[in-house]
């Protein structure tokens, strides 16, 4: 716990360490506040009103002091909560945007926007409302045992057995309550995903299931939010009720005792001074056990404190990709994978093995393949989304490892085959490539990328807004402002997913004519889906199952007729391609 606030405060942590030592030094002065009583009562007892008030003077004091410092206290919670809500987002976002791409699966995505928005809330509540009594409650007792030993060792000796006792029986209700509170918080997490998946995707999901079936998952999932909900209310009524029973056991225990001494003490002649300190243990026990109580009231509210604690540790603990420290700069645009070998999770089976591809600068390379086969993964190790289990991927000579986050981003310029649109102009989304990019150069790269006679027909022209995702536009005409944004950033070498049959075929020959401009201009990676763009490139590159099958110049692999030929008779059956070359193709056009 100690360690998720020192990370999540960073910098302010400081405030931390004061609150801690404020609140120990709190839970200190009560205890010792409350054995003042020892004094008051036994000067009483003896008749010393003089002394006794003397006493009464100082335990009121320290009384005052408990009051003043307890307000230090809840202010220097407060500045924590504070500085956790400042800082925490921030050092959050910034773990987070250092993170493979990868980890942002749909349930990663939801589990992180329920962390920054309630679960750093909760966090931040814990130390002013919730830590100052539990950790008091549990310093108090602390020192109240150490007067019960001295007073009346039986009553101490079972004060003292009591507080790991205690504190084993809260530590395992704690626990059981997290674990049922991680589930709800997860299921909670999944169900709001599925809230936003269904209400976006309406449209597929009317289309597919007029009858109601498409609100299946949906319910699935709130039924499993339910079933994880009543189980975390059972386990945090048990938990608070087996906390209470431990509690009272300790309280029966020090009664017992209690009667049994002044019992004895009766049976073998009064004596004053002894019943006087049965008396002043069994207060002072009574405050031992209100102290405790106070730990165990909280008990409900800190698991699920800590559930959230315990998430943004588990965040905190995915590891980053490093980034490189050098200053190294390719020394031109070439790619070069070595000996890679990737596999996404640890444990499961490799999806590249042993991958060895050099593209010369101004080159281009087509990655053809089965579905399923790593080209996706292919072009993802060379923007380094994730780094490769064993091998390299090298750009420039340099591998990619070595390259800042920065010049690497300078040197890769990327076209997906689902590219995102931000809310914004069509313009704003063109200039994520190149921000200073001038009002010409994005004329001119709309011309490029067939987005002219688009733009000319909305009636705001570049300033037309796209919608979240780019829902006011076509699928083409989003794939087209997507090739606009990567070819204004004009980085040395380019990825690129064609499109497949999903797209109209004005997008696929405007990709087909921006690959044949660009040819030469810079290096080019491309999954090809197109038979003209496999003719036009220099090298093809066939994957199967993860591992090169067969690589060279496309009239090499023609010839050759070994798996690359036997690629194109299949697709040839399902989309009636015929192997023809480029100018061929030019020709048939
Ligand atoms: N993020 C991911 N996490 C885990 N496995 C993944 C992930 N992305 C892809 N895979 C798996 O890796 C393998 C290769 O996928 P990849 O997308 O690279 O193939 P592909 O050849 O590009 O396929 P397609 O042509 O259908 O796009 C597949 O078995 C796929 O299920």
């Amino acid at each position: 716990m100690l360690k998720t606030f020192i990370r999540v405060l960073g910098e302010d942590v400081s405030v931390f360490y004061r609150y801690i030592w404020l609140v120990i030094i709190y839970g200190v002065l009560c205890g010792i506040s409350m054995t003042l009583l020892v004094p008051v009562i036994t000067y009483l007892f003896s008749g010393e009103t003089g002394q006794a008030l003397r006493w009464l003077a100082a335990l009121l004091l320290g009384l005052f002091l408990c009051w003043g410092l307890r307000n230090a206290v809840e202010q220097a919670g407060v500045r924590v909560g504070c500085a956790i809500l400042q800082g925490a987002r921030h050092r959050l976002g910034d773990h987070v945007s250092r993170l493979p791409v990868g980890w942002f699966t749909p349930q990663n995505t939801a589990l992180l926007n329920h962390l920054v928005t309630q679960g750093t809330m909760v966090v931040a509540q814990l130390p002013a409302h919730v830590l100052t009594p539990v950790i008091a409650g549990i310093v108090t007792p602390m020192v109240l045992t150490v007067v019960l030993l001295v007073l009346h060792w039986p009553l101490g000796i079972i004060a003292l057995l009591s507080l790991p006792l205690l504190t084993g029986v809260i530590a395992l209700t704690n626990k059981l309550s997290q674990r049922a509170d991680d589930a709800f918080q997860s299921h909670f997490a999944e169900a709001s995903q599925r809230v936003v998946e269904f209400s976006k995707n309406q449209s597929v999901l009317r289309a597919f299931n007029g009858s109601g079936g498409s609100t299946l998952w949906l319910k699935r999932t709130f039924e499993l939010q339910r079933q994880s909900g009543s189980r975390l209310i059972w386990l945090s009524a048990g938990s608070a009720v087996l906390n209470l029973w431990a509690v009272q056991a300790v309280f029966s225990g020090l009664l017992i005792t209690s009667v049994l001494w002044l019992t004895g003490q009766l049976d073998s002649g009064l004596d004053t001074s002894a019943i006087i300190a049965v008396i002043v243990s069994f207060l002072l026990a009574s405050r031992f056990i209100d102290s405790l109580l106070d730990v165990v009231g909280y008990g409900e509210v800190l698991g699920s404190g800590l559930s959230q604690l315990d998430a943004i540790r588990k965040l905190f603990e995915v590891e980053v990709l490093p980034e490189a420290e050098t200053g190294l700069k390719p020394r031109d645009a070439s790619v070069e994978l070595h000996g890679v070998t990737f596999c996404y999770e640890s444990g499961e089976a490799d999806v590249l093995r042993n991958i060895n591809l050099t593209a010369k600068p101004g080159s281009m390379i087509a990655l053809i393949g089965a579905s399923g086969s790593g080209k996706t993964t292919l072009l993802r190790l060379i923007a380094r989304f994730f780094d490769v289990d064993q091998g390299s991927v090298s750009i420039g000579g340099v591998d990619v490892r070595n390259l800042t986050g920065e010049v690497l981003a300078g040197q890769v310029s990327q076209i997906f085959q689902e590219s995102y649109l931000f809310s914004g102009s069509i313009a704003d989304n063109i200039r994520i490539g190149k921000p200073g990019a001038s009002d010409l150069d994005v004329m001119d790269i709309i011309r490029q990328a067939g987005l002219a006679d688009i733009v000319e027909r909305l009636p705001q022209g570049v300033d037309t807004q796209v919608g979240e995702g780019g829902a006011c536009l076509s699928g083409g005409e989003r794939q087209r402002i997507a090739i606009a944004r990567a070819l204004i950033k004009d980085a040395p070498i380019l990825l690129v997913d064609e499109a497949t049959a999903a797209l109209d075929a004005e997008s696929q020959a405007v990709i087909a004519s921006t690959l044949a401009n660009l040819k030469g201009r810079c290096t080019l990676i491309v999954i090809a889906h197109q038979l003209s763009t496999v003719a036009m490139a220099d090298q093809i590159v066939v994957l199967e199952n993860g591992e090169v099958a067969e690589q060279g110049p496309v009239d090499e692999l023609r010839e050759s007729g070994g798996k690359y030929t036997q690629l194109l008779d299949e697709q040839r059956a399902t989309k009636g391609w015929h192997i023809t070359s480029f100018e061929d193709e030019a020709q048939e056009d």
